[in-house]
């Protein structure tokens, strides 16, 4: 309730324009994901233009120009308003060449969270490489988008059947449509 901060008015203008105007595929404000999680170190695959974003894989220069601008103007308010400190790595390269070299130039241990949106194909070998690289922990959270549509079935497939994973779908819409989609929560038990 009451002002809403700027990072929170860019989302709204992106939702507006996108159910009236123009379509495009972010997560959406129907999907979102604050209902879902609450995390500390996140990775996201495929930023598009940054609708959802923290640490963050983005191999389109464009999008990423998208989300440079976007972090920008946020910093600039962040200062005055910032109840949590966050910092936004932006790498431009495909999520299979940069997963392994995560520990290597950004420290990370393990992610609380990751966030998969990039193309479909990709996030039953990514998740692979994620658990071979040892950036999973007991409890890191798995938030697949587009489970249904566009679909991926062999990372459906292969979550709801690992003993490794607790999963549950969120089941919602395609952003902006009225066709079935959903997310995907899946916890990693190591
Ligand atoms: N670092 C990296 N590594 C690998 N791939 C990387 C990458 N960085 C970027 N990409 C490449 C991502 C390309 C965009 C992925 N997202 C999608 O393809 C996507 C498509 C739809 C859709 C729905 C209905 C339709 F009729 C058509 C399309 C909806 C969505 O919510 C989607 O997320
Ligand atoms: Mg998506």
């Amino acid at each position: 309730v009451g002002e809403r901060r700027p990072s929170q008015r860019v989302i709204q203008a992106i939702d507006q324009f996108c159910r009236q105007k123009e379509w495009a595929m972010n997560v959406g404000d129907e999907k979102g994901m604050h209902h879902v999680v609450n995390p500390a170190t996140v990775l996201e695959l495929g930023t598009y233009c940054g609708y959802s974003t923290l640490i963050t894989l983005e191999f389109n220069p464009h999008y990423a120009q998208l989300l440079y601008e976007s972090t920008e103007s946020e910093r600039v308010h962040k200062p005055k308003r910032c109840d949590v400190f966050f910092q936004v790595q932006l790498v431009e390269e495909a999520s299979g060449d940069w997963i392994p070299k995560m520990r290597t130039e950004f420290g990370v241990e393990t992610f609380d969270l990751v966030f998969l949106d990039h193309w479909k194909d990709r996030y039953l070998p990514d998740t692979k490489l994620l658990e071979d690289c040892g950036l999973l922990r007991k409890g890191s959270v798995l938030l697949a988008d587009n489970v249904i549509f566009p679909g991926t079935p062999e990372y459906l497939e292969y979550v709801r059947s690992s003993p490794q994973y607790e999963s549950q779908y969120f089941q919602s819409h395609l952003e902006y449509t009225k066709v079935e989609d959903g997310l995907e929560k899946s916890v990693y038990l190591d």
